[in-house]
C-alpha cells in the first residue's frame, strides 16, 4: 500500500473457489483456484493465490472485507447493447408472435418500435428516469456493472433529447456506469418520408445531441424495411464528425450491406448478425468492428441464432448483450451467457469472456473494464457457485450474490 494508507480504501476479497481475470491466449478465460483480489481506491491491485494476495494486503488491514470460500468471482458484467430507457408495455405483441405474427409484420402495421415511440413521447422525463432506474436496479442485482443504452423511441429531436437525458438523470444516480448511444434512425416515424426522415437525423437531430454532448455513440437500424445501407452510411459518417462513435444494427433480418457498412465507417462494433455469412464476418474481422451477439432476441422471437462459432473457430472474440426492450425483456447478463451456451454451443468460458472483456471492447472501454488484472476498475461480482461453468449451467435462479463496484459492495 502507499504512504498515505491512512486516506487509502483497501477491499479485499479472498478464498475464492475460483476467480476469473481475463482472456486467455483462446477464445476463453484465464481462470486462478483458491484466489483472491485487493484494490485500493477502487482499482485492482493484486490478483493471485489467496495466501500470497493476503500477506500483502491483510485483512485486518481492509475497509471492505469478503471471505469468498465456495463462491467464485468473475470481473463486473458489460452490457454493451440495450434500449433499456422506454415506456408502456407490449407483451400482447409476445402474444401476437406466438399466434404466427413476425416482428416485420408488426413494425409495418405501426406496432413494435412505433408503438413504444407513442409511449415514449408522451411520458415525462421523470417517468423515463423511474423506469431506467428500476432496470438498472434489476440489471445490477444480476451482475451487470457497465451497461450501454440507447435513445431511438423519440423519432423527433425534443423526445430523442428528452431519453438522453433520462439516460444521463438515471446514470448519475447509479452504481451502474451507464454509456449513452444515439439512435435517432432506430425506426421511420409513421407518414413520414425515408429520405426525408433521414435528413432531418442529420441536420436537426444530430447537431443538437452534439450540442448537448449527451451521447457517446451513434447507432442506426440497417434492415429491410428501415435504413438501407446508403442511409446508414450517411447518418453515421455525419454522427462521426459530430465525434459520436459508429455502431449499427446489422444483419438481423436481412444482409443489406450493413456489416460493409461497419467496416467502411470504423463501427466500434456490428450487431445483431443472425443473417451474416463467411463475406460479412471476414468485413469485420478486417474492418476490427466487434460482433455483437444478442441471443434473447433470437431466443424470444423463435429465430435461428447468430453464429458464433464460426467467428470463435476461427480464433475471433465475439461479445454478447441483452438487447434488452420490449421487445426482449431480459435484463440476465447470466441468463444471456447460458443462451449464448444452450443456443449458439459456446463454452461457459467463452460465453463469461463474450460478457465482460469482449463486451468491453464493443463500447470502446480500454482501461481493464471487463478483466480483474492489476490496474482494473474493481467491478466484481460474487457468484454462489464454486466454479465459474456454473453461470451458464444453472439458469433457474440468480446466482449472483454481491456486486461491488469501483470496490465498493453495491449490491448484496
Ligand atoms: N431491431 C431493432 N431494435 C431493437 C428492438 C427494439 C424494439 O422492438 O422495441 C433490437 O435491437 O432488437
Ligand atoms: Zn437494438
Amino acid at each position: 500500500m502507499s504512504d498515505d494508507a491512512a486516506t487509502d480504501q483497501l477491499t479485499v476479497v479472498y478464498g475464492a473457489e475460483e476467480v476469473v481475470v481475463g482472456p486467455d491466449d483462446e477464445t476463453g478465460v484465464e481462470v486462478l483456484e483458491d484466489a483472491a483480489v485487493a484494490a485500493v481506491d477502487g482499482t485492482v491491485v493484486a490478483v493471485g493465490p489467496t495466501d500470497d494476495v493476503l500477506d500483502e494486503y491483510p485483512v485486518e488491514d481492509a475497509d471492505t472485507v469478503l471471505d469468498a470460500s465456495g463462491q467464485t468471482v468473475l470481473p463486473g458484467f458489460v452490457d454493451p447493447h440495450t434500449h433499456a430507457v422506454f415506456a408502456g408495455d407490449r407483451s400482447d405483441e409476445f402474444v401476437a408472435k406466438l399466434k404466427g405474427k413476425t416482428y416485420e409484420e408488426i413494425l409495418e402495421a405501426g406496432g413494435g418500435i412505433l408503438r413504444t415511440v407513442e409511449a415514449v413521447r408522451t411520458a415525462s422525463k421523470d417517468d423515463l428516469v423511474a423506469n431506467l432506474t428500476e432496470h438498472l436496479d434489476a440489471m445490477l442485482e444480476h451482475g451487470t456493472t457497465t451497461v450501454e443504452v440507447k435513445s431511438g423511441y423519440g423519432l423527433d429531436t425534443e423526445t430523442e433529447l428528452k431519453m438522453l437525458a433520462a439516460i444521463d438523470e438515471a446514470g448519475a444516480d447509479h452504481p451502474v456506469d451507464v454509456i449513452p448511444t444515439f439512435m435517432g434512425a432506430h425506426a421511420v416515424p409513421r407518414g413520414v418520408d425515408t429520405d426525408e426522415y433521414v435528413e432531418e437525423v442529420v441536420s436537426e437531430q444530430l447537431p443538437a445531441v452534439a450540442e448537448q454532448g449527451v451521447a457517446e455513440f451513434c447507432d442506426v437500424f440497417c434492415e429491410r424495411g428501415v435504413f438501407t445501407a446508403e442511409q446508414s452510411h450517411r447518418i453515421l459518417e455525419a454522427g462521426r464528425e459530430y465525434g459520436l462513435t459508429p455502431k449499427i444494427h446489422a444483419d438481423e433480418f436481412a444482409a443489406i450491406g450493413g456489416t460493409e457498412v461497419a467496416a467502411d465507417v470504423g463501427a466500434s462494433s456490428a450487431d445483431h448478425l443472425l443473417q451474416t455469412d463467411a463475406e460479412g464476418r471476414e468485413t469485420l474481422v478486417e474492418g476490427d468492428v466487434v460482433p455483437v451477439m444478442l441471443p434473447g432476441t433470437a431466443f424470444g422471437l423463435g429465430a435461428e441464432y447468430a453464429d458464433a462459432r464460426a467467428f470463435l473457430d476461427a480464433g475471433h472474440e465475439v461479445a454478447l448483450a441483452s438487447d434488452f426492450n420490449p421487445n426482449c425483456f431480459a435484463r440476465s447478463m447470466g441468463f444471456v451467457a447460458t443462451l449464448g451456451s444452450v443456443g449458439m454451443r459456446m463454452t461457459p468460458r467463452e460465453a463469461i469472456r463474450s460478457i465482460t472483456s469482449a463486451a468491453a471492447k464493443a463500447v470502446d472501454r480500454t482501461d481493464g473494464t471487463g478483466t480483474l488484472r492489476q490496474g482494473s476498475p474493481a467491478d466484481l461480482v460474487v457468484l454462489d457457485t464454486p466454479t465459474a461453468t456454473h453461470l451458464s449451467y444453472r439458469f433457474d435462479t440468480n446466482p449472483v450474490s454481491t456486486v461491488l463496484k469501483s470496490g465498493v459492495v453495491v449490491n448484496e
